[in-house]
């Protein structure tokens, strides 16, 4: 469903990483890691079509990028929930209404119940009618993880979503992306929490990236 031929990615004319091939089947778990600045996020733009290669062929459920319309590029997102890193919402907005976003903003209907349900799953449905502004930072990324998940999409990519967690929300958000992953959902995280990476190996067989010296490997079977 996300397919790399020898790409290649950069800013302003100067190469990030170069030569990445790799492919992320339907429901696999996969953890990207690497040095700060080696170019994960940017990695993970690559994957829901927010940066295109400088260089090779990169394939989003069956369609090459360099072929893809503005529609297909929407159509492909609506596929994939992101967890940014410093997760955004609009504060005078109250969280259900903040996690509802992505279908209001696509001008459909909200089902009350769904919604309801998607917040008492992270945890938040005492918080459902509280501002942004009055959540923690685990709350914050429990919301964040609902509002991606609200389209139902098939694959999941969160960028350092337990960055700024203690252990135990840590795991607590670890367990639902792994619970999304049962599901059948494909999973994609980026971290520097090796710790992390080790507990969900203990629950799911995830594949372990790492970006290093502008290259993509497959990280070894000891972490
Ligand atoms: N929009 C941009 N324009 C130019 N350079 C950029 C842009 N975004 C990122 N970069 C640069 O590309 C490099 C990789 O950034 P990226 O955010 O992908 O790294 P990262 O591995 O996710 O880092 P971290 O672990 O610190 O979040 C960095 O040197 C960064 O300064």
């Amino acid at each position: 469903m996300i397919e790399l031929q020898n790409v290649a990615m950069g800013y302003g004319g100067s190469e990030l990483v170069a030569e990445m091939t790799l492919k992320l089947v339907p429901g696999s778990f996969h953890f990207l890691t690497g040095p700060s600045g080696a170019g994960k996020t940017s990695f993970l733009k690559l994957c829901y079509a927010e940066m295109l290669p400088t260089a090779g062929y990169l394939n989003l459920f069956g369609q090459d990028v360099r072929t893809m319309t503005r529609d297909d590029i929407a159509h492909v997102r609506q596929k994939i929930g992101v967890v940014h890193q410093d997760c955004q919402f609009l504060d005078h907005l109250p969280v259900a209404e903040n996690v509802a976003l992505p279908l209001t903003v696509a001008g459909r209907s909200v089902d009350g119940a769904e919604l309801r349900e998607l917040l008492t799953w992270v945890g938040l449905r005492a918080q459902a009618g509280a501002l942004p502004p009055q959540l923690s930072g685990g709350e914050r990324q429990r919301a964040a993880l609902a509002r991606a998940v609200m389209m139902s999409p098939e694959v999941i990519i969160a960028d350092e979503p337990t960055g700024n967690l203690d252990w135990e929300m840590s795991l607590r958000l670890l367990s639902l992306l792994v619970e999304l992953n049962r599901m059948g959902k494909t999973v994609v995280i980026a971290t520097h929490d090796l710790n992390l990476i080790r507990q969900a190996k203990a629950q799911v067989s995830a594949r372990v990236l790492r970006i290093a010296n502008r290259r993509l490997h497959l990280a070894g079977a000891d972490l």
